[in-house]
């Protein structure tokens, strides 16, 4: 078996991925179209030469702008649907999707309208290939608090339907602590916690999403590695970080995937797990994620292993869900070596 598709019978949950950011080009025109929304881009080929990002900002920018093409029910559930299909060709078998209502609710969108889609192409997705999702939703850091509030004012009729929150948007000046009150009013409603930190942020954003927003995971968290007390306890506590290896190169965190720090945090003893973050934007769904890394890193087939089953360990679902899926990677797993 090659790497490729070793990578992909791993069976494997992604637990950072935009939903947003999987608007492949193509679709984004067929939508924009469809809709009559303008977009800055004169076509496909015009808006993937435009992927070409300096850091996290530039990247947004677009993101944001693409998004705007997305209007209607269907669109939601096109957009998602899409992802499905590549997320089982990739050998996901659960996914935590992040969906961003503020970027919709701000241009007119009813919250109903994104959660409604979304939700159906979830139920979609585990009637055509069995796979398992949530959906998580996340709040937009660099809104205000008080926008934050208005926006889980609006998901309150539907919590049964949300499983967790999260916060992402752009890091430098928002640290999490802005929205310590959100976040401790979500846990009481008994929602998951998670939060982008440490992916242009400092380490002491990481410390913070722990400490005031008490998640259960970290996303990205790749600069902890400045911090040495921080990694030995991330390591002891084992908090999974969910590390999207082509994001963290497209938006210039490391210049080439050769100088990834993810070997060295493997090595340091942290639950690692490897996502696509938004692969329309950045050049790969998530078994390219584990195979580029893989190469680049010399990554090899037991540590693929130990890094799907910590993304299996790391998702929010039960211990029934995950055992025939753990039952499956212990075969490959011992295969393999
Ligand atoms: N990588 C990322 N960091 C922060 N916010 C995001 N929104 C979508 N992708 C993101
Ligand atoms: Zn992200």
């Amino acid at each position: 078996m090659d790497l490729d598709a070793y990578v992909r019978a791993l069976p494997k949950a992604e637990l950072h991925v935009h939903i947003e950011g999987t608007l492949e080009p193509e679709l984004m025109f067929a939508l924009a179209r469809r809709n009559g929304v303008a977009l800055p881009y004169a076509s496909v080929e015009e808006t993937r030469a435009a992927y070409d990002f300096s850091d996290l900002q530039s990247f947004l920018d677009l993101y944001y702008a693409g998004a705007a093409a997305l209007v209607d029910e269907q669109d939601f559930f096109d957009l998602a649907a899409a992802y499905f299909e590549r997320a089982h060709a990739d050998g996901v078998v659960h996914a935590e999707l992040f969906f961003d209502p503020q970027t919709h609710t701000e241009r007119g969108v009813a919250f109903e309208t994104v959660l409604d889609g979304l939700e159906r192409a979830c139920r979609d997705a585990r009637a055509r290939f069995g796979i398992s999702s949530r959906l998580i939703l996340c709040f937009l850091r660099h809104l205000s608090e008080a926008e934050g509030f208005a926006t889980l004012e609006q998901a309150m009729p539907h919590l049964a339907r949300i499983h967790g929150v999260g916060l992402d948007s752009s890091e430098r000046g928002h640290p999490p602590a802005k929205f310590e009150r959100l976040f401790a009013r979500c846990r009481e409603l008994g929602l998951h916690a998670v939060a982008h930190a440490g992916e242009e942020g400092p380490p002491a954003y990481i410390v913070e999403a722990l400490d005031v927003l008490q998640v259960e995971r970290i996303d990205h968290g790749v600069r902890c590695e400045e911090d040495a007390a921080l990694v030995e306890r991330l390591a002891r506590e084992q908090v999974p970080l969910t590390v999207c290896p082509l994001s963290n190169v497209k938006l210039c965190v490391f210049e080439r995937l050769e100088q990834h720090n993810f070997r060295r945090l493997m090595e340091a003893g942290l639950k690692l797990t490897i996502n696509s973050d938004d692969p329309a934007y950045f050049g790969g769904y998530v078994a390219k994620n584990y195979v580029d890394t893989a190469r680049a890193l010399e990554l090899t087939r037991a540590e693929l292993a130990r890094i799907a089953r910590n993304s299996l360990e790391a998702s929010f679902v039960s211990d029934a869900e995950r055992a025939p899926w753990l039952a499956r990677l212990d075969v490959l797993a011992a295969a393999a070596s």
